[in-house]
């Protein structure tokens, strides 16, 4: 079969049928392909959100985005730099140069491994069958097993949905025409961040709305706090504010958050969630439970629905949103699939997360709060980055590593950085939580390199080994 060539009308059952070639592309790997009958099927670009508007563009673009803020900082350490010209589409030409292609030989690739892909949307007709709506017409294919990786999509608040004004989500604020002078962004999690971190660097005015109390809740109480205070000296942040009003006016978008403030901008980013891909796909007749309130597909632990030999992954099915633990759902269930009497449970514990803003923010396992709500008795040490020769390297003032361990223990129960290069620092940690090290264990068996900016992992580590060391104070 050629690669472009759509595959031959099915009738014999798969045996496996994955929807959705983002993550769920994983699953069919040369073990799972080879001498099985395997299918997948995606209505958008092959690659999914990861590779086509998610993780890979945008963070491309904070590579831009931090040339650019180097430039702007240069005089600080004495070279005297500044920025002629931000050639906006050059800088989002580069991306989707190398990007679009790729997706674009997606289902050949597949079909080269022996996979039948299709390329329209898939349809839940009865049990196991799948209606796929082919551009020639819909066919019906059944399989004895089928994976439902579909994603997710971004939530547009009613106030902005109803309010008829167009609106940009990360679907497609990373490809217009030109920068805006003024960004509006709705929304202050990590979507939200990362993008006026892009564009605010890239010279966009940035105002942001938030309904919560500070920007990165999920990053804990100190790191939110320290990023908020950051972003604050940048942008115009509003905080636990609602958008009462969205207009389009001659001059730009107008809204009006609940305090009465007037806010104006080129254009709108809505980053204010996202919503599994649950509707028109027919779970109902396939007897696949879905989650009421998150509209998630529900999964047992090792990614089972409640339809026989179903099975999801990915953000259609995930509490957690990330390529990294869509990917280990992937594996887990294509060895679920193949072992059936050794089932493996999908990973629960140790998922790191980062946020790649300016700076960036990483964590994993418990922050301090969470600790304290599942009544752990634990230690919290946070040490500077300004301790360290990197630090002094890169006069920075703002960077910090907390490290939360087990009092007596010293066991490491997670960690949260706010630094440059924060999504590679964490990972010693990650490895710490992941094996259940102790804070002393994870400091003193490896040698640091000195004077690299991991040093200030170790001293952290060091730190949280010594507090852990000491009695309750009651
Ligand atoms: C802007 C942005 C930045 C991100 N950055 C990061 C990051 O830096 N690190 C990180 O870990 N995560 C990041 N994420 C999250 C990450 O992209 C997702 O968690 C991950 O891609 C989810 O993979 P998935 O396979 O579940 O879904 P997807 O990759 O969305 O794949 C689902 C696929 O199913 C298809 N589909 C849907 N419905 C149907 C249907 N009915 N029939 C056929 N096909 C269908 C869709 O076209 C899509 O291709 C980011 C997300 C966004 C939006
Ligand atoms: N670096 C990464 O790993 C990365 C990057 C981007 C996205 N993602 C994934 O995508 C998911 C979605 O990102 P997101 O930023 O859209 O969601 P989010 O849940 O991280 O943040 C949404 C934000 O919008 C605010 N909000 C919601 N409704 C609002 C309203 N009506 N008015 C004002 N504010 C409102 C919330 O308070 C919150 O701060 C993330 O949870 C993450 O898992 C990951």
């Amino acid at each position: 079969m050629s690669p472009s060539s759509p595959p031959p009308p099915v009738t014999a059952p798969y045996d496996v049928l994955v929807i959705g070639a983002g993550s769920g592309r994983m699953v069919l790997n040369e073990a799972m392909v080879s001498g099985r009958h395997t299918a997948i099927v995606d209505s958008g670009p092959y690659g999914g959100t990861c590779l086509n508007r998610g993780c890979i563009p945008s963070k491309m673009f904070v590579h831009a985005a931090d040339v650019a803020a180097t430039i702007r900082d240069a005089a600080r350490f004495g070279i005297d730099a500044h920025i002629d010209g931000v050639r906006w589409p050059d800088i989002r030409d580069r991306v989707f140069g190398r990007i679009d292609s790729y997706a674009a030989s997606g289902p050949g690739g597949a079909r080269d491994a022996g996979i039948a892909a299709y390329e329209c949307r898939a349809e839940f007709v009865g049990e196991r069958r799948v209606r796929l709506h082919l551009p020639t017409g819909g066919i019906e294919v059944s399989a004895d097993h089928i994976v439902i990786a579909a994603g997710a999509h971004p939530v547009i608040p009613d106030v902005v949905r109803q309010s008829g004004v167009r609106v940009d989500t990360s679907d497609t604020i990373m490809r217009i025409e030109e920068l805006p002078k003024r960004l509006l962004v709705l929304g202050g999690g990590v979507i939200g961040i990362e993008m006026a971190s892009i564009f605010g660097a890239l010279g966009c005015a940035i105002t942001l709305v938030t309904q919560g109390p500070v920007l990165a809740r999920r990053a804990g109480e100190d790191v939110a706090r320290r990023f908020t205070a950051i972003a604050r000296e940048r942008w115009d942040v509003h905080t636990g504010a609602s958008v009462t009003t969205v207009e389009q006016r001659s001059d730009g978008i107008h809204l009006r958050l609940s305090d009465g403030t007037p806010l104006v901008g080129d254009r709108l980013l809505v980053a204010a969630g996202r919503r599994p891909n649950t509707a028109g796909l027919g779970l109902e007749s396939a007897g696949v439970a879905v989650d009421a309130e998150s509209g998630r597909v529900l999964v047992d632990d090792y990614g089972r629905t409640s339809a026989e030999r179903v099975w999801a992954l990915g953000d259609i099915s995930s509490e957690i949103e990330l390529k990294h633990l869509a990917n280990s759902q992937a594996r887990t269930i294509r060895h679920n699939i193949l072992h059936p009497d050794a089932l493996e449970p999908l990973r629960t514990k140790a998922i790191p997360a980062a946020i790649f803003s300016d700076p960036q923010i990483a964590l994993v396992g418990l922050t301090p709060e969470a600790a304290r709500a599942e009544g752990r008795d634990a230690v919290a040490a946070t040490r500077p980055l300004s301790d360290t020769a990197y630090g002094w390297a890169l006069e920075d003032t703002t960077s910090v590593c907390t490290v939360v361990a087990e009092r007596g223990s010293g066991v490491v129960l997670g960690a949260q950085i706010m630094a440059p290069f924060a999504s590679s620092l964490i990972q010693p940690l990650v490895d710490a939580v992941t094996r259940g090290l102790t804070a002393m264990d994870a400091a003193a068996t490896p040698l640091w390199i000195h004077p690299a900016a991991m040093e200030l992992v170790e001293n952290a580590l060091l730190d949280a080994a010594r507090l852990a060391r000491r009695p309750t104070v009651r």
